[in-house]
């Protein structure tokens, strides 16, 4: 295993944290922010607009509520967000159990990759000001849906070789069916990570990616070095 590559929501943090606290205070600031950054959210207004007639704002507001992951709601949300982790409103979310996986990884030499429906941007707000601090030197890369939709094989293909690895070197990680089936699709190793541990995913927490992925480091093994 040369990489890992993982999804952000439901992964390596809540999906509470997504839906009552970042989706809120972006829906909350969204036409404020909008007013007050004329030039640099024309181009997204424009977008949604064109996908869907009527006024942009409100069409973004209920994209929200129907959490949908349209790439200009997800660059304007990104860039909404970007006020809060400056002003200390929240920090983001990661699961104690991502970061130790995510540092033992990174200690053991695999690179690790982000691909989530977040712009880039967002991934890198929430990496950067996270519960346990600056998370972003451990990661190589980071992925949105301007490489492609993330219940499409072809995305994961493009992720591959932009990293410069056979997509059987990559294991995703993901809570979503239909994004572990594409990533399998596409070549990639990938497991269903279920936090709820209701028995529907291969794994319920990172601690247990190396119990099913032997190569890697375990927590047991990390803890002795
Ligand atoms: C990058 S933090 C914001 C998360 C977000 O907006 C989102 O839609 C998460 O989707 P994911 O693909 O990470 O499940
Ligand atoms: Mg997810």
């Amino acid at each position: 295993m040369k990489a890992i590559l993982t999804d952000i929501e439901g992964t390596t943090s809540s999906i509470a944290f997504v839906a009552e606290v970042l989706f809120p205070y972006a829906r909350g600031r969204l036409a404020d922010y909008v007013a007050a950054h004329p030039t640099e959210t024309a181009p997204i207004l424009a977008e949604v607009a064109a996908s869907e007639p009527g006024d942009p704002v409100a069409t973004l507001t209920r994209w929200i509520d129907e959490d949908r992951k349209a790439t200009p709601l997800k660059t304007l949300q990104g860039m909404i967000w970007a006020d809060g982790y400056a002003a200390g409103a929240f920090t983001g979310h990661v699961y104690a159990d991502a970061v130790a996986g995510l540092r033992r990884w990174h200690a053991a030499g695999v690179k690790l990759y982000v691909f989530s429906s977040g712009s880039v941007a967002a991934q890198t707000l929430l990496f950067g000001h996270s519960d346990a601090g600056d998370l972003t030197p451990l990661f190589s890369g980071y992925f949105d849906t301007t490489t492609g939709p993330k219940r499409e094989a072809a995305s994961y293909a493009t992720i591959a070789a932009a990293i410069g690895v056979e997509a059987s070197a990559v294991l995703f990680l993901s809570d979503t069916p239909e994004e572990v089936a594409a990533a399998r699709a596409a070549g990639m190793d990938a497991l269903l990570i279920d936090r709820a541990g209701g028995g529907g995913g291969d794994i319920a927490s990172f601690d247990e990616v190396s119990a099913v992925r032997s190569p890697l480091p375990s927590p047991a093994k990390a803890g002795a070095q």
